[in-house]
This record gives C-alpha cells, sequence and structure tokens, in this order.
C-alpha cells in the first residue's frame, strides 16, 4: 500500500476545441470535430500527513479560498460530507468525490475503505492556457506573444478566487473533473494502473461514464459531452449519447443506491456514443486565441434551439449543408493525413512550400509533380471547407438572432486566413466573441519571420479592434486522460507548495 514516502498518483487530461460541429452535436444525427490540446489538468493524489481517518483535503493552489476539506462516512452508503469551515464550496469537487468513492465502494468495499482510513491530500492545477493571462502580461509590460505566455512560470497563481478567474474556453470543468475522476479510479485501485494507456480499453470507457455523468450533474444540464469525452479519448469525431442512460442518477440525491457500477459499466450498451478517430495533418499546427469579449453559450443554445423548432425546414437544410461540410472536413483532412504516410518527404515539401503563399496560389503551378499537385488540392479542399463552414455557422447565427461569428469575429477570421499558410479558422463550439481557431502549416523549417504563426502571431499582437491573446496550446498528441510522472511535469511539484 502506498504511504506518505511513496510517489503520488497524477492524472492528467487535457482541454477541448471544437472546430467543427458546434449546436449540431447536441442531436446524436450529427457528429462533430473535436481536438484536444497540449494544455492539460492536472489532480495530484497522496495520502493525508498526518495520516487523519476518512478525510479528504482538495486543494488548487492557482486560486484564493480554494481548500475544500471533507469528511467521509460509509454508513450504510458512502457519503462526502464538506467540512463546515470551508470558506467556499465547490460542486464539481463535491460530487466528483462523493460519486467516485461511491463506485469505488461499490466495485471494492474494503480496500477502498482501508485506502481511505488515512486519509487523501488532493492538489488540483491547470495549465495557464485555462485562465486568461492577458492582464498579466499587460502588467509586466510584455508583448502579446507565446514567447511571453512561454516566460510566465507554470501553473502561476491567479491571484482570484475562482469564481472571479477569466476562463478561456478550453473547458476547465470537464478537464478537471475527469483529472480528479480519473486519478482517484487509479489512486484507489478501481482502474488498473495501466488503463490509461489503452486508447479505448474498458477501464477508460468506466472513466469516461463517470465522468461524463459527473460533470452533467455538477452542471445541472446535459450537454452533448464532447468535452468530457475529449478530455478522456483526446482529438476525435463526436457523435454524443443519449441522456437516457443518465436519467436514474440526476435526481437531488447525491447519495445513490447501489446501482451506479451497473450504469457506468463500459458494458452497458445503452452508452451509444461514438468516438471516431482524429488527428490534424502532419506538420500542421492549431492555434488558439481568447478574445477580450465574453459570449453567454447558455443564451446562444436557447436561441438556436428555439429558431429549429420555429422553422423546421429551413433549420433542417442548413443543419444538414452544415453537416455535409463538417463531415468533408473531417475527410479531407484525414485523407491529408494518409498522403503523409504515403510519402513523408514529399508531404513535407509540399507543405513548405504552400507555407509562402495564399490558398488560392497553392493549386496554381503547373509544374509541380503530381503527388504534390493532389496534396496541394487537399489543402485548398480543406481551407474551402472551412470558409463553408463559418459562412453557414453565420448564416445560422443570423436566422437564430445568436452572435454565432459576430462582424469584428468575421474581420478578424479574415484577417487571419488571408495570412500566407493558413489553412482556414473559425469561432471554436458555441462561436460569439471570445474566442477563435486557426489552423496553419507548420513546415519543418522555416526563415525567421517565414512562419505562417508568426504571422498570425503579429497579426493578433497588433490587432486594435479587439485584444486578442494567443494561448499556447497545439493539438494534444497523447490521446486523453492519462497517467504521469510528477518529476516529468515541469513545475507541477513547485505547484504544490
Ligand atoms: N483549478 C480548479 N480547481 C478546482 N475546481 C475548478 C478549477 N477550475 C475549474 N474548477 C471548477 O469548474 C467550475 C467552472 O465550470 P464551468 O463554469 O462549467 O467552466 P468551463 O466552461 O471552463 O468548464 C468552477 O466553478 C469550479 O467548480
Ligand atoms: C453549442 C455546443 O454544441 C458547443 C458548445 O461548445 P463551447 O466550446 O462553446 O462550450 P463551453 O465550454 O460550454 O463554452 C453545446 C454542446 O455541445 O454541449
Amino acid at each position: 500500500m502506498m504511504d506518505s514516502t511513496s510517489k503520488p498518483t497524477v492524472v492528467s487530461a487535457p482541454g477541448k476545441v471544437l472546430i467543427a460541429g458546434g449546436y449540431l452535436v447536441l442531436d446524436p444525427a450529427y457528429s462533430g470535430i473535436v481536438i484536444s490540446t497540449s494544455s492539460r489538468f492536472y489532480t495530484v493524489i497522496k495520502p493525508l500527513t498526518p495520516p487523519t481517518a476518512n478525510t479528504i483535503r482538495v486543494r488548487s493552489p492557482q486560486f484564493r479560498d480554494s481548500t475544500w476539506t471533507y469528511s467521509l462516512s460509509f454508513d450504510p452508503l458512502v457519503k462526502v460530507h464538506p467540512d463546515v469551515n470551508n470558506t467556499s464550496k465547490n460542486k464539481f469537487v463535491h460530487l466528483a468525490l462523493q460519486h467516485t468513492i461511491a463506485l469505488a465502494c461499490e466495485a471494492h468495499q474494503d480496500t477502498t475503505k482501508q485506502l481511505l482510513t488515512g486519509g487523501l491530500d488532493i492538489a488540483i492545477v491547470g495549465d495557464n492556457d485555462f485562465y486568461s493571462q492577458r492582464a498579466q502580461l499587460d502588467a509586466l509590460n510584455l508583448p502579446i506573444t507565446l514567447e511571453s505566455l512561454a516566460s510566465i512560470p507554470p501553473f502561476s497563481v491567479q491571484g482570484v478566487t475562482l469564481s472571479e478567474v477569466r476562463k478561456t474556453g478550453l473547458g476547465s470543468s470537464a478537464a478537471l473533473i475527469t483529472s480528479l475522476v480519473s486519478g482517484l479510479l487509479v489512486h484507489l485501485g478501481t482502474i488498473s494502473t495501466t488503463a490509461l494507456q489503452e486508447d479505448g480499453g474498458s477501464e477508460r470507457k468506466l472513466a469516461h461514464n463517470l465522468a461524463q455523468f459527473i460533470h452533467c450533474l455538477a452542471q445541472g444540464k446535459v450537454g452533448s459531452g464532447f468535452d468530457v469525452a475529449a478530455a478522456v479519448f483526446g482529438s476525435h469525431l463526436y457523435t454524443r449519447f443519449d441522456p437516457r442512460v443518465i436519467a436514474p442518477l440526476m435526481g437531488d440525491n447525491s447519495v445513490q443506491p447501489n446501482s451506479l457500477l451497473q450504469i457506468v459499466s463500459a458494458e452497458n450498451t445503452s452508452w451509444d456514443y461514438h468516438i471516431r478517430p482524429f488527428q490534424l495533418p502532419p506538420l500542421t499546427r492549431i492555434m488558439l486565441a481568447d478574445v477580450n469579449a465574453g459570449s453567454d453559450t447558455p443564451s446562444f443554445i436557447g436561441k438556436v434551439q428555439e429558431w429549429r423548432k420555429a422553422y423546421p425546414e429551413r433549420a433542417y437544410a442548413i443543419w444538414t449543408a452544415i453537416d455535409k461540410q463538417n463531415q468533408s472536413l473531417a475527410s479531407t483532412l484525414l485523407r491529408i493525413s494518409d498522403y503523409h504516410s504515403q510519402n513523408p518527404l514529399k508531404y513535407a515539401s509540399i507543405v513548405k512550400f504552400i507555407s509562402t503563399l495564399q490558398p488560392i496560389q497553392w493549386t496554381a503551378d503547373p509544374s509541380l509533380p503530381d503527388f504534390e499537385t493532389q496534396v496541394a488540392a487537399e489543402f485548398h479542399a480543406a481551407h474551402r471547407t472551412m470558409m463553408e463552414i463559418r459562412r453557414c455557422m453565420k448564416e445560422m447565427g443570423e436566422l437564430s438572432g445568436a452572435a454565432i461569428e459576430p462582424p469584428e469575429q468575421t474581420k478578424l477570421l479574415d484577417k487571419c486566413c488571408a495570412q500566407a499558410g493558413v489553412i482556414g479558422g473559425g469561432v471554436p463550439g458555441a462561436g460569439g466573441y471570445d474566442a477563435v481557431w486557426v489552423l496553419m502549416c507548420e513546415p519543418e523549417q522555416c526563415r525567421p519571420d517565414q512562419w505562417p504563426r508568426e504571422r498570425v502571431e503579429h497579426l493578433w499582437s497588433h490587432y486594435t479592434e479587439l485584444k486578442v491573446t494567443p494561448l499556447s496550446a497545439v493539438e494534444s498528441m497523447a490521446k486523453g486522460a492519462r497517467l504521469e510522472n510528477i518529476d516529468e511535469i515541469v513545475g507541477l511539484k513547485n505547484a504544490m507548495q
């Protein structure tokens, strides 16, 4: 058994960007493209020192007033009680503890109780990207660049409470719930330490189903769940689950009868989500920006749903058109990756070539050999499809009264998409004012000032109409939630102090 000198259990989970399928993905008839980010949440679990029976202390050291202590009782069912001296509440953390420990007890009552007798010490931190760093860059008088972001210490202290912090839209709560739930499942032995090595094994699915349910309960609503799915499985093409699978668990009573395991089990065929493999093509890079104006996603969803109900035929036609483009984008990007597998050298040379040109010029050179022409044509197709998706989403926003791609964002995105080497971009997820994503070529080498990312970075840092701050994230190459070694995560040990 683990003692206080052993290495802690550390599980991380990535953030998300829904690059195609906003709104449509709420309906199981449609799917979306979700990219998981290199920016992650980390949950670090170790025995409490000094040991304190049935006590769990959770800390979020990046925030003020963010330590929560809980006690456990087991009779007749597990219950997690917040300490009366806690100075704030954290519903997400509380529900994650309650239901994950209940599940662990249902699976192995005796060993779970034994592992909890000395208490647990849990720390949770998120990469800087989850919270807006604009104020910090301005205060330090630093230019608004990726280099400046890299100079801020990892897991930096935000100086505010959790309710005051400005989020960037990477899905902090889904990544937090996934890392906490999966970390507890590993620590309590409910899933094995190798569970998170496999891409889609049954233990990973169990962690997904449990995290998905807890996230819905904490949010008080059932969304499409693409954010939790990305945190658990990494980038993929997502088709949602039928909410009826968790309906029996969604009541007010926080103590569940002994049926949780059966419902969240990977064997429960009522979990009908589909996760199809997806990854952005090699030698491309996604860049994300936090834009200084918030949007109210729930009110957008309400508007789009009302419009869809009021004008079913028109909505059906637009959704069908958007879905066609979304599917075409997914298959074009996957085909581009296939070209890379066929001939990585020629692929690299055509990416280098198009990275200096605007899309309109990519297929204009008749002297290019066949293979290179085909790859350039696929990149051009991806560009056209991204532009068409933006046009349709904007139209849906105008028809429904939700500012999905408002004029200010159109102007910004058009400028980004006019840069040499940029494939396309859009407003992530529900859209609005608060973020943009841009996909560009990232050749193996470039002369200074020739990287598409530098052009986009320059545009953003000199943009005056909106405050546009890059995030440091790229696509996560590690698939979803994973077990970490604390010594290998720069700054994590420090952040625990
Ligand atoms: N670092 C953290 N530590 C503990 N809880 C966190 C942390 N970051 C986010 N949370 C939890 O997630 C909640 C935010 O959820 P939500 O508003 O849905 O944000 P998001 O859209 O980023 O998922 C917070 O109120 C808090 O309960
Ligand atoms: C509208 C949606 O399809 C996508 C919303 O995506 P966002 O990435 O905008 O979401 P938040 O993390 O809640 O800000 C709703 C859903 O799928 O649940």
